[in-house]
């Protein structure tokens, strides 16, 4: 069992953290991860067992180590860091006009009933002499959404982040989400989304600014 579980997790993970370095066997720690990932197999088992369901059935074989590698991908952002991200991808140049990406497609955990919540994330931010590759606003994003989260702080975080590697003048992130703890149970409201946003710096302190961010949100 153990070592399907080394040859599932190892065919994972070459499109995942190690890369290339897997073949080699170098820095790895596939048997560490092995053993993790077959603890969270026999724990599903447990939970469809518990559900009253039959394990041995065929369609539910090899289910528990897949939802056991779906929950690790899902919550892969704990495994990265902002600096790997980022990578040396920040330039110095001297643009000093708001840089907006937004529509961020994002996809999170709720800490608390651990369903996912889904939707956008809008990132602005005031350059001050520093600017950082486009993609990196959205790999921003993935490092702190693919953790379990409560999305007040999940944008606190991306906004924390780019302030703490650009040091720009200002950083405005809006998510919109919607909760499938508020959807498919609880209180059952299809329709509700939750916008939350953390503004900083200039974006904070001069309401034009903000005004002008909010309203190109709205444009299509
Ligand atoms: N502020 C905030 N609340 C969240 C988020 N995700 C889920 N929640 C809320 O967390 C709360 C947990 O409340 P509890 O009363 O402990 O749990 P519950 O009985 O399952 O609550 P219901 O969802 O109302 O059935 C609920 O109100 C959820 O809507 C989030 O990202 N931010
Ligand atoms: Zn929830």
């Amino acid at each position: 069992m153990m070592s399907e579980v080394i040859e599932e997790y190892s065919n994972m993970y070459i499109d995942g953290q190690h890369k290339g370095l897997c073949k080699e066997g170098k820095d790895c720690d596939h048997s560490a991860n092995a053993d993790r990932v077959s603890q969270m197999e026999k724990s599903y088992k447990n939970i469809l067992t518990e559900l009253g369901e039959d394990v041995n059935r065929e369609g539910l074989l090899r289910t528990p180590l897949r939802a056991a590698k779906a929950m690790q991908f899902l919550t892969k952002g704990y495994n990265e860091s902002i600096k790997e991200i980022l990578n040396g991808a920040i330039f110095d140049e001297n643009h000093e006009e708001v840089v907006i990406v937004k529509d961020i497609e994002m996809f999170s955990l709720c800490e608390h009933h651990l369903v996912p919540f889904f939707g956008k994330a809008h990132i602005a931010y005031l350059p001050n002499k520093k600017v950082v590759g486009l993609s990196k606003l959205a790999r921003i994003v993935e490092v702190y959404s693919r953790r379990f989260q409560v999305q007040e702080r999940l944008t606190k975080q991306i906004a924390s982040a780019i302030s703490e590697a650009l040091e720009p003048a200002g950083v405005a992130v809006v998510i919109e989400a919607v909760h499938m703890c508020m959807v498919m149970r609880g209180v059952q409201k299809m329709n509700a989304s939750t916008v939350t946003s953390v503004m900083l710096g200039s974006f904070n302190e001069d309401q034009d600014l903000r005004k002008e961010f909010l309203s190109l949100l709205k444009k299509n």
